[in-house]
């Protein structure tokens, strides 16, 4: 078809992530004492090439002259060389090989390290152009076949305008030499390729830049392994996110912004403008009127395990999923607390900080053992329930309660009522969740049932305890000491100010909503709230979602898939098939699930669609989101 365009790839730092020539050095110069300045000469001599200073055969003679290269040299890099797809090549593998017969591979590298990567990508020979490298007897390089327009300046236009291709040429590449070709009229258009290094100068001679192979297909309108490319997905982390969570969606080819602390709400309105992920921890709220005006937001992830900060029914109603990360920080929470507990029995606090005023003050009063002591756990969930088995393990009788029927672990004992567990406490841990009902849970009545001496740890969420009620129980001498995590108020930023009445008091510990702040604990939230998004985002998982119907989905293989969030009203699934029908697709397979609010359905259908046809599934009643995923 005259219309259908020829696609030309450079291969260095487009097809791979990597500079031949420049492995190549790493590989012969190995060991050798001069290899960092050679190294660097032959750094430099790309850059110039690429960009455009010196002329491309110029620099390549000259790079070879550098090189004690053999063909043992050679074949090494090329063994490896599969292992240096550039990524967003690698997933559209399937493109490639699809639509191998319009695609021609133009370098000015070495056939013995394009041709792996060639026959992977289904492209045949005959259609790949690039240099020859000559050895001499004992299989040193001596330089390439002057012969090949591609060892000269103006080489690539010459061998594209040589195939008297019909048709549009499009061009792709992260040179100088690629922009020429559509410089020196032997393209239609030129995109500068810029997933793997950007070049100021061949950015301005393009008629796009593309970050990567789905953003080309985009725009190109050619079908992709993405409906939408990766890099337009905009992800905003805000509260100092651990950067391996940065990491894994960057290399997923999403773009990620980062800031240090919350934002309140009129900038995050602001700052939500565009974005399509927001990631934040347990300041950041996210409320009606902040989701109400972002305009592209499709997840949130908290990372961190409370979602109390987020307006989970407010998400759902517009098809927003929300993730967590539930169990990543448990462990951290319940080693700060026993360290706490301990803290507050021996008052240790108080006592190191008078040595810090010089005074020794060495005594056994009110100290005391944890052991044969009664832990009273309030709220048995994932925190309560491992703070009960360590306690143990410590010597403590643990008693609990919790609104849910949880089994009791150890020798724990349930308590039917909160009184009944505040009156025999010794000391009183709070871990509930962060529910609005739970607000002043610990107000003045339950201190007053609490044994004299009690004490109290608040390491769940700061409106659970009513700060002026303990202010004065620990004033009285009813509460012998408290150990506070979380605050009604709490600063957004390390910069901002912190200010409370229980500031100063005897044998109180405060900190600053450190029970999850360890560096083992954010890592590994990073990577599980990083691994749910990209589950949700790259197939459409929802395994982990807190306000969505949970559904765990393999890979599509060989389909195409299509997502549809809506209101749990009756007919959705008949009209959304009815719609289906007409746009012509088979479905492959299909799952429905739904909770009493929202219903998700998965359809994998087994070819291409027109993106048009399938607009109408917007129009179904009760739609809340709809999304082509491939
Ligand atoms: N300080 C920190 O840095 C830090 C770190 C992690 C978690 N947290 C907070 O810890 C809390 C608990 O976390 P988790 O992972 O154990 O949650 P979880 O959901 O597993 O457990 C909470 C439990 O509390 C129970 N509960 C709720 N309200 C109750 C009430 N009024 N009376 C009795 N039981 C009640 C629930 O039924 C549930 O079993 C959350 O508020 C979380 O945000 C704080
Ligand atoms: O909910 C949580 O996990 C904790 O409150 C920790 O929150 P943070 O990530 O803001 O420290």
């Amino acid at each position: 078809m005259a219309d259908t365009p020829t696609l030309v790839f450079d291969f260095d730092s487009t097809l791979v992530r990597v500079e031949t020539l420049e492995v190549l050095a790493d590989i012969a110069l190995d060991g050798r004492a001069d290899a960092t300045d050679i190294r660097g000469e032959i750094g430099r001599l790309t850059d110039q090439a690429m960009a455009g200073e010196i002329a491309f055969g110029d620099a390549l003679r000259r790079r070879l002259a550098l090189l004690p290269l053999n063909q043992s040299h050679v074949t090494a890099l090329a063994d490896r060389i599969l292992e240096e797809g550039t990524p967003s090549v690698r997933r559209n593998l399937r493109f490639f090989q699809d639509n191998a017969d319009r695609i021609i591979i133009l370098s000015g590298g070495f056939r013995e390290i394009i041709a792996p990567i060639a026959q992977r990508l289904g492209i045949a020979a005959d259609r790949v152009f690039c240099n020859d490298l000559i050895y001499d007897a004992e299989d040193q390089v001596v330089g390439v076949d002057d012969s090949n327009p591609l060892s000269r300046a103006g080489g690539k236009p010459e061998v594209i305008r040589s195939l008297h291709l019909t048709g549009p040429v499009v061009m792709i590449g992260d040179g100088w030499t690629d922009a020429e070709v559509k410089l020196a009229g032997a393209a239609d258009r030129f995109y500068a390729y810029t997933e793997i290094v950007r070049r100021e100068a061949v950015v301005a001679a393009a008629d796009a830049e593309v970050p990567s192979m789905d953003e080309l297909l985009h725009l190109e309108g050619l079908p992709g392994r993405w409906s939408y490319p990766r890099a337009r997905v905009r992800m905003l982390l805000l509260e100092n996110i651990h950067p391996a969570a940065v990491m894994r969606l960057e290399e997923a080819g999403y773009t990620v912004e980062t800031r240090k602390g919350a934002l309140d709400e009129d900038d995050l309105i602001a700052a939500l403008k565009g974005v399509h992920v927001l990631g934040i921890r347990s300041k950041t709220q996210v409320s009606e009127r902040v989701l109400a005006e972002a305009d592209r937001l499709m997840a949130v992830a908290a990372f961190c395990i409370g979602t109390n900060q987020i307006d989970l029914d407010a998400c759902a109603t517009r098809g927003v999923a929300v993730f967590n990360a539930p169990y990543s920080n448990t462990r951290s929470v319940v080693e700060l607390a026993i360290g706490l507990t301990i803290t507050l029995m021996r008052d240790v606090a108080d006592k190191s900080a008078a040595m810090h005023r010089g005074q020794w003050n060495k005594s056994a009063d009110g100290s005391r053992e944890l052991r044969g002591k009664t832990l009273g756990i309030v709220g048995y969930g994932a925190i309560g329930s491992q703070l009960s088995v360590l306690a143990e393990a410590l010597g403590m009788r643990v008693v609990f309660h919790d609104l849910s029927e949880r089994l009791a672990l150890g020798n724990a004992r349930r308590m039917r009522s909160l009184d009944a567990l505040l009156a025999e406490s010794d000391v009183v841990s709070l871990h509930v969740d962060g529910r609005k009902e739970n607000e002043n849970l610990i107000g003045a009545a339950q201190l007053s049932r609490m044994k004299t001496g009690t004490l109290l740890l608040n390491l769940s969420r700061g409106h659970v305890v009513d700060i002026g009620a303990l202010t004065q129980a620990i004033g009285s001498g009813r509460i012998g000491g408290a150990a506070l995590d979380v605050f009604p108020e709490e600063p957004r930023t390390n910069s901002d100010p912190f200010d409370s009445p229980l500031m100063g008091l005897k044998n109180v510990i405060l900190t600053p909503h450190i029970g999850g702040s360890t560096e083992e604990a954010q890592e590994a939230i990073a990577e599980f709230a990083a691994d749910r998004l990209l589950g949700y985002l790259n197939r459409g998982d929802t395994t982990f979602c807190v306000n969505l119907p949970n559904v765990q989905l393999a890979d599509v293989s060989g389909g195409h898939r299509i997502l549809h969030i809506h209101r749990n009203q009756p007919g959705v699934l008949a009209e959304l098939n009815r719609e289906l029908t007409t746009a012509g697709l088979n479905i492959l397979g299909q799952h429905l699930k739904t909770d009493e609010r929202t219903g998700y359905v998965i359809t994998d259908v087994d070819h291409g669609y027109e993106p048009e046809a399938l607009r109408a599934l917007k129009t179904v009643a009760g739609t809340l989101r709809f999304r082509l995923l491939h």
